[in-house]
């Protein structure tokens, strides 16, 4: 683990916005950081760049506190975007690549090729304020990974883009995951870090109330849905043992359950009342245990 973060709490005033978080962010992974609106993740992700300070406890890559003479090896996307209107889009990613102290032939070529990937090819010359919303956080995406960073984090990459342009994205940050980057990006799509991430953190009023790898957390959490569809009424299956939750839907119906068994006992009560047309098991989406673990800490 190159990046630790240990006991670190950040406070404004009399306000914490982070709380005692420890977290091993695994190397060469994709570590996702979930949490509702003020949880304190990009106050985490600005303490890790060493933009702002802890008020206590430590945060390091590779053994030390991350500073400015590590810029060429780091890639952050901030929550504020903030591209220079004006300027074309080779003159904004050839100045911010320079700064990292690249040469102008690397820049470009590099460039081209992100364009191609992100289908637009024919931007270059274009101004910032010509493009659309989305194709500009293309372009602040492009301008932090241009480098091609050790340590890449994204605050909410996928906000705001639309279902291409999302999966034209991920599939960016795969490429450079595969490439040996470091990638901790937060979001507030489940389906997506569900997708991406093998580690993530939960983080509830600035504490982490999950966190370690979604499989594990999945396991854990123990309950598992279950999906049937049946040409008679299951709203009888709400009051069986094991039944946590039902859900009726004009198909059939999704129950949560406490385990494996009670689906066995399900599948026997079933039988003889009529065709069941689906009968399916499935692991805990992250959003079933986002919703549980985040509403049990507001209660
Ligand atoms: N500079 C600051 N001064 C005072 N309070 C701050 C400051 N920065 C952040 N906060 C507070 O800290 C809390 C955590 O904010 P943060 O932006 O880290 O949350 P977040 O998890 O990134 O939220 P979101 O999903 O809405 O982006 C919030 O209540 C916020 O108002």
């Amino acid at each position: 683990m190159s990046l630790k973060i240990d006991l670190v709490t950040k406070r404004f005033g009399s306000f914490t916005a982070v709380n005692q978080l420890s977290l091993d962010i695994p190397d060469k992974q994709i570590f996702g950081f979930l949490g509702a609106n003020g949880a304190g993740k990009t106050t985490t992700f600005r303490m890790i760049l060493g933009l702002i300070d802890a008020t206590e406890g430590a945060i390091t890559w590779e053994g030390e506190p991350i500073n400015y003479d590590k810029t060429d090896k780091i890639g952050y996307l901030p929550e504020e975007r903030g591209l220079y209107p004006k300027q074309t889009v080779k003159e904004q990613i050839i100045y911010l690549g320079r700064l990292r102290g690249m040469a102008k032939k690397e820049i470009l070529e590099q460039l081209n090729q992100w364009l191609e990937r992100f289908r637009i090819p024919d931007y270059l010359d274009k101004k910032v304020e010509e493009l659309s919303k989305g194709n500009q956080q293309k372009i602040q995406f492009i301008s932090a990974v241009i480098h091609n960073p050790r340590l890449l984090i994204l605050d909410e990459p996928f906000s705001g883009l639309d279902p291409v342009n999302v999966e034209l994205l991920k599939n960016a940050v795969l490429k450079l995951k595969e490439a040996g980057t470091t990638i901790v990006f937060s979001s507030h799509q489940m389906d997506t870090v569900e997708e991406l991430c093998e580690y993530l953190c939960i983080m509830q009023h600035g504490k982490p109330i999950v966190h370690g790898s979604l499989k594990e957390i999945k396991r854990s959490f123990g309950k598992k849905n279950l999906f049937i569809h049946a040409d008679f009424d299951l709203s009888y299956l709400a009051d069986l043992q094991g039944v946590v939750s039902q859900k009726v839907t004009p198909v059939g119906c999704k129950l949560q359950i406490e385990d494996e068994e009670v689906s066995q006992r399900i599948l026997e009560s079933l039988q003889g009342k009529g065709f069941i047309r689906k009968f399916e098991l499935e692991e805990p989406s992250l959003n079933d245990i986002f919703i549980e673990k985040v509403g049990e800490s507001y209660e």
